[in-house]
């Protein structure tokens, strides 16, 4: 016997050591695999053919996070379920959850299988970034070095930025003359600026470039780029062998080198003053402890990178939610429209000019900020969180085998009926009652159903959870006493979102900068709010690639960055805004990124002759 020139004795010994190997690779993990599922087979969860609930977790008509929603009132607040060959655990009981999120030395991100796209630009050595990286050192430098980049006092020497970059979208919208605009793309443009300027005194011009859309001048920002596993591959072999990249590759490749541009830039601004509190900034200051040396510029790409993706598709859906949801419940709009005329914010005929919106107004600004949180809790930006742990853990009282996702699904969670009164209805006044945040006091001795032994359960992530939060976090006060969040859109514990209060910042003065100067009425094609609703979609396979083309001159190319995880509407949302009051000159003449100190001139000029 021979083959490919190998005979016999030694062909067959070869082949009897590559079976010897596929044994030796394959056996461990597909026996761990198979007792994993025989494990999770004792917790609920929805019956599933060979691919698991693969097909209902891809069906773009419902959305998974709504099967996932009911899901949850079928089996509870712990369940199990199978996408191919991963496994899952969906955990939407606020106990268990603050116990998962809070357990962060012993269940890391689970990065491999969804949050791999965080990682357009990781660091060489690491393969990681902030988001995506372990609970180690790096992360203490890079997490504690840029905290004060989000503090209240940096962000209100950067809060003109925010008046700046909404003035510029407004100015284009009321181009628009009350002809329908797609409103998530405006709040997109919003977003990149207020990173770019905020964070890296960086204008990509992404507002001032909105004006030529909507003169139709320039095309609209593109469809997210987000790439298949197929496409990716065939990115890999093109870049190996120097042939062109698909679109979506294009934008990705795009990005990277626009990231890599950025680094230089700041670079070449020289040093850092002290005082320089930028996101650019402070990464520049660092230190590595060890070796004394600045941070590597591939790193500061990196990190630079997971600013924009962490925050702009996430802030500006927000937004976007936020108006949506306003403008359709009259009642609601009624309020934050008198709120903001008792604040001399809002448009009207006695008051075309209006003062602008400060900094201390966003504390004052309390039904419209209650308005806001409830389109979050409704419809989070971000409708999960994962972790991982790489032995055996125990949660609800059933055995979580290692190597399990567990899918904290924040969406289902902010929807029980069970820890909710009426949550499919949109009331903002259930913010006016203190601690509305937290599990309600009727609900804290029980669990949601689906959890074994629910008090003992609760009991002990509840003791985790307290432990390893303040072990781990240096910012945290939990007090003596820790209550449980029903409410956490920026997660919570030592790995909740380091940008919240930028974000913040971000939508709390453009909602009500909007709402202020505009009315919003949707397009007769997005089919009302129904419409709207029925069309919300999150796809969990990234098998869709839409080409990147448009302003990429003018601005960044736009990756899917929170991909899979983001709720949008699928059809964006085309709103007609129409101006409150007549053109006005003072507000056409808003400002550009170099001339911040005459906007402030402007605006006190156009206060004054109100
Ligand atoms: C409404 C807007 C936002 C929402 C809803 C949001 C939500 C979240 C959530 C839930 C996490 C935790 C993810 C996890 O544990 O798996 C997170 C982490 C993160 N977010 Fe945000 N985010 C927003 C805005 C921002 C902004 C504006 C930035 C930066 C400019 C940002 C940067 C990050 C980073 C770097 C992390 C990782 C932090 C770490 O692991 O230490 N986010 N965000």
């Amino acid at each position: 016997m021979e083959l490919f020139g190998v005979q016999a004795p030694y062909l067959e010994i070869t082949l009897a050591l590559w079976a010897l190997a596929l044994v030796y690779n394959c056996l461990p993990p597909l026996a761990a695999w198979l007792r994993a599922c025989l494990v999770l087979r004792c917790m609920p969860g929805p019956p599933g053919g060979l691919m698991g609930q693969l097909k209902h977790f891809n069906d773009a008509k419902l959305g998974y996070h709504k099967i996932v929603c009911e899901w949850a009132r079928q089996y509870g607040g712990i369940f199990r379920v199978r996408l191919a060959n991963v496994n899952m655990v969906i955990v939407s009981d606020p106990r268990l959850v603050d116990s998962v999120i809070g357990r962060s030395a012993e269940l890391e991100k689970s990065t491999s299988v969804f949050y791999d796209q965080f990682n357009v630009l990781a660091h060489e050595e690491e393969g990681s970034n902030l988001f995506t990286s372990r609970t180690n050192d790096w992360w203490r430098l890079i997490r504690k070095g840029l905290s004060p980049a989000f503090s209240a006092n940096n962000l209100r020497k950067g809060f003109p930025e925010v008046q700046a970059v909404t003035n510029n979208v407004m100015r284009a919208m009321r181009k628009a003359r009350g002809a329908p605009i797609p409103l998530e793309k405006a709040a997109l443009c919003v977003t990149l600026d207020v990173i770019g300027r905020v964070g890296f005194q960086k204008d990509f011009g992404a507002t001032a470039g909105f004006e030529a859309v909507i003169e139709g001048t320039a095309p609209p920002p593109a469809g997210p780029a987000r790439r298949s596993m197929l496409i990716r591959t065939w990115d890999r072999v093109c870049e190996e062998l120097g042939l062109k990249l698909s679109a979506s590759g294009m934008a990705h490749d795009d990005f990277r080198k626009r990231m890599r541009a950025l680094v230089n830039e700041v670079k070449a601004r020289g040093e850092p003053k002290a005082e320089d509190q930028s996101i650019a900034g402070l990464l520049l200051k660092l230190k590595n402890p060890k070796t004394g040396e600045e941070l590597p510029d591939d790193r500061l790409a990196a990190e630079f990178a997971v600013m924009y993706q962490g925050g702009t598709e996430t802030t500006s859906l927000t937004t976007t939610w936020a108006i949506f949801m306003i403008t359709q419940h009259p009642e609601v709009e009624k309020k934050v429209l008198a709120e903001l005329d008792a604040l001399g914010l809002l448009v009207t005929p006695e008051r075309p000019n209006p003062r602008q919106m400060e900094w201390d107004d966003l504390g004052k600004l309390s039904y419209t900020n209650a308005c806001i949180k409830e389109s979050m809790r409704m419809l989070p930006a971000l409708t999960g969180t994962n972790r991982m742990a790489d032995h055996d853990i125990k949660l609800g009282g059933y055995v979580i085998p290692r190597n399990t996702m567990i899918w904290c699904n924040l969406n289902a969670m902010f929807s029980s009926p069970d820890i909710w009164d009426e949550p499919e209805k949109y009331r903002p006044e259930r913010w006016e009652s203190p601690g509305a945040e937290y599990l309600q006091s009727a609900d804290a001795n029980g669990a949601l159903p689906g959890i074994k032994e629910p008090a003992k359960a609760a009991a002990e992530a509840i003791a985790v959870s307290a432990d390893a939060s303040a072990a781990l976090s240096e910012d945290t006060d939990l007090g003596n006493e820790h209550r449980v969040r029903r409410f956490m859109p920026f997660s919570v514990g030592p790995r909740d979102c380091i940008g919240q209060n930028l974000a913040k910042v971000n939508y709390q003065t453009t909602v009500p900068m909007l709402l202020s100067n505009f009315s919003f009425k949707l397009a007769e094609e997005m089919g009302g709010y129904q419409g709207i609703r029925a069309g919300e979609t999150i796809g969990i396979m990234p098998f869709t690639c839409r080409p990147a083309h448009g302003l990429k001159a003018l601005w960044l190319p736009r990756l899917e960055f929170t991909g899979m995880l983001a709720l949008r509407p699928a059809q964006g949302f085309q709103m007609h805004c129409i101006p409150r009051g007549p053109f006005d000159a003072v507000n056409l003449k808003g400002p550009t990124v170099g001339d911040r100190q005459a906007e402030r001139i402007e605006s006190s000029t156009s206060e004054k002759a109100v």
